[in-house]
């Protein structure tokens, strides 16, 4: 994305384009404060050397300060606001956008990377919102008050001022594109240098047990000293930039000066014309060098804004399906008969269809159909799944089956819509997934309990954990599914029951006790379709037997959709056998 594309995007915020109209205001209001300050300290340093009364000149020149002072503060104030407001709000959206590409999007990036970004990278923002943009408005309005002054002051300075104004924004743009470039590849390698970081924490247990904590300790090392070499490149860049514009605005100034100076010694000029023009001048070189310093603090910032609109505009085709979809699959071109053309708003979302009554009742809803779908992965040549049917019927017991690879997960993940079909149709409770907009998708993943195969708990209580952020689930309801999930002779044996606090990804316990404080967590939903991926992969022989009981007794209104390999639970429902990995192969036109 060019960097004027995303410079206009980041004014096109809306918490930025509310303050964008009044802080040009600001800057014009200051920039006539500061003539007439300045005008007034000329006219008074004259009276003085006259011996003629200043009382009033004082007076106004001390009101034009307060005045000028006060304006900057409320505007630096006001930046400062905006910046925070603007950063934070940019952040949620990424966040959400994120939510909405589904974890196998989040999966597909490299680790850290976009920790980096919603945390450092937005950040960078703040130095661009709330120093370079309100620099920006002073640096085009100060110079014209300026030189509209010196016009009427004296011309021949005047001219001066605008033959060598616009050398330095010419020398800046000359050093910003380096500049730019720089602080981009500084950006690039403080992502990797956060992912590296990250894997070599997680992972800190296995490199220890494989003796390998030392090579990867090399290998960080190598990405930190890639970084401090950015860094200092963006650093020299910066500082010779800044050199370069402070040498045109001191040789601009002494072109003014010297024939300022040769102009008043032979009476060609008066004192205070002279005072005008020198006080005055170095106003309007002052804002755009300090534009061009204030450009560097802002440039991470810009390069980090830019991937941030990269996952805004990846989410977007989940909201709006006719655009392709730069997450997890690649959807089909839409056929014309199908589906609503606009995005529904959270209004026009649908409510659940009312359960049929009577005659209706008996022909079974169908919750899910898939029918001749094709998942492909982006970066893989060969689909996930091909030409593959399912129909779930309200009230189903199944359980897909297969060898690893077959594409069981990949069904789950259709049916919570995180990736789309490239071919095929799926239908969810009669909602076509191919045009489903976010507003709709989140009516239908509010319908289900999902069990991860790798679940992820998060610190906090255990029934915090099994609630999953809604504080009003009832503690009851939470102590039928630990028991579902037979879990409650651990609970009784922790030292605060339910109330016990977890670690980071349930830290404290047992690979298969987090195992099945995620599924009580699916199962305290209460969600009429159930989806459950390995439930009982890290259970012993008991403790599976207990959990298939369990949900041998679901009533008879919940659908179970589960994926196994262990003969018990596959003996528990009724087998849908997966295509052989090897048939995963589109047959060819
Ligand atoms: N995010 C992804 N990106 C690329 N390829 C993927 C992704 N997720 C799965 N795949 C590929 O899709 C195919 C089906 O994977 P899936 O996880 O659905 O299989 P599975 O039957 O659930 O396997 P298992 O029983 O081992 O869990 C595999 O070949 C896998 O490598």
């Amino acid at each position: 994305m060019p960097a004027s594309r995303t410079r206009a995007r980041v004014a096109r915020l809306p918490e930025v384009r509310r303050h964008l109209a009044a802080g040009w205001f600001a800057a014009a209001a200051l920039a006539a404060l500061t003539v007439a300050q300045l005008d007034l300290l000329a006219r008074l340093i004259v009276a003085v050397i006259d011996g003629r009364a200043v009382a009033g000149l004082t007076a106004a020149l001390a009101a034009a300060t307060v005045a000028r002072a006060a304006l900057a503060g409320c505007r630096e104030a006001v930046a400062g606001r905006t910046a925070a407001r603007a950063t934070a709000a940019l952040r949620h959206r990424v966040l959400a956008a994120a939510q909405s590409l589904g974890p196998q999007w989040v999966a597909g990036r490299p680790t850290g990377e976009l920790v980096a970004l919603t945390d450092r990278g937005i950040d960078g923002l703040t130095p661009y919102l709330r120093d370079y943009l309100p620099q920006l408005a002073l640096a085009a309005a100060l110079p014209v008050a300026v030189l509209i002054r010196l016009c009427w002051a004296d011309p021949a300075s005047a001219l001066v001022v605008a033959a060598t104004l616009p050398l330095i924004p010419l020398f800046g743009a000359l050093a910003g594109r380096q500049a730019r470039s720089a602080t981009r590849r500084q950006w690039r390698r403080l992502s990797v240098l956060s992912g590296h970081f990250l894997d070599t924490v997680l992972g800190l247990p296995t490199l220890r047990a494989f003796g390998r904590a030392g090579t990867h300790a090399v290998r960080l090392r190598t990405v930190a000293d890639a970084h401090r070499h950015a860094t200092m490149t963006a650093l020299r860049v910066a500082f010779l930039t800044s050199l370069v514009l402070e040498l045109v605005a001191a040789l601009s100034l002494a072109l003014l000066a010297v024939p300022i100076g040769l102009r008043l010694l032979a009476g060609d000029l008066d004192l205070r014309t002279a005072l005008v023009v020198l006080l005055l001048a170095p106003e309007a070189y002052l804002p755009l060098r300090a534009l061009g310093a204030r450009f560097h603090a802002g440039a991470a910032g810009l390069a980090a804004a830019e991937d941030a609109f990269a996952v805004l505009d990846a989410a977007a085709p989940t909201v709006a399906p006719d655009r392709p979809d730069a997450g997890a699959a690649v959807p089909r071109p839409r056929p014309a008969s199908t589906g609503p053309a606009g995005r529904p708003d959270a209004a026009d979302v649908p409510a659940p269809r009312p359960a049929p009554t009577g005659r209706a009742a008996r022909r079974r809803r169908v919750l899910v159909r898939c029918e001749d779908v094709t998942v492909r992965y982006p970066g893989r040549d060969e689909p996930a799944l091909c030409g593959f049917d399912l129909t779930v019927e309200a009230g189903d017991r199944l359980v897909l089956t297969g060898p690893s690879g077959s594409g069981k997960s990949t069904v789950l993940a259709l049916v919570l819509g995180f990736v789309r079909p490239a071919r095929g149709r799926v239908l969810l409770d009669g909602l076509d997934l191919d045009s489903a907009g976010r507003a709709e998708l989140a009516a239908w993943r509010a319908r289900l309990g999902w069990l991860p195969q790798r679940p992820r708990l998060f610190a906090g209580t255990l029934a915090a954990n099994v609630a999953l952020g809604a504080p009003d689930v009832p503690e009851a309801r939470i102590r039928r599914a630990i028991r579902a999930a037979a879990l409650d002779e651990v609970v009784t044996g922790l030292p605060a029951g339910l109330h016990t606090v977890l670690g980071e990804n349930g830290h404290g316990l047992s690979a298969g006790q987090r195992q099945r404080v995620a599924l009580a967590r699916a199962l305290c939903r209460d969600a009429p379709l159930l989806l459950l991926d390995e439930p009982t992969a890290r259970l012993d022989a008991d403790t599976e037997a207990a959990v298939l009981a369990a949900a041998t007794r679901l009533p008879a209104d919940r659908t179970l959709l589960a994926v196994a390999h262990r003969p018990a639970t596959i003996a528990a429902a009724r087998p849908v056998p997966m295509p052989p990995v090897a048939e995963l192969v589109e047959p060819r036109p």
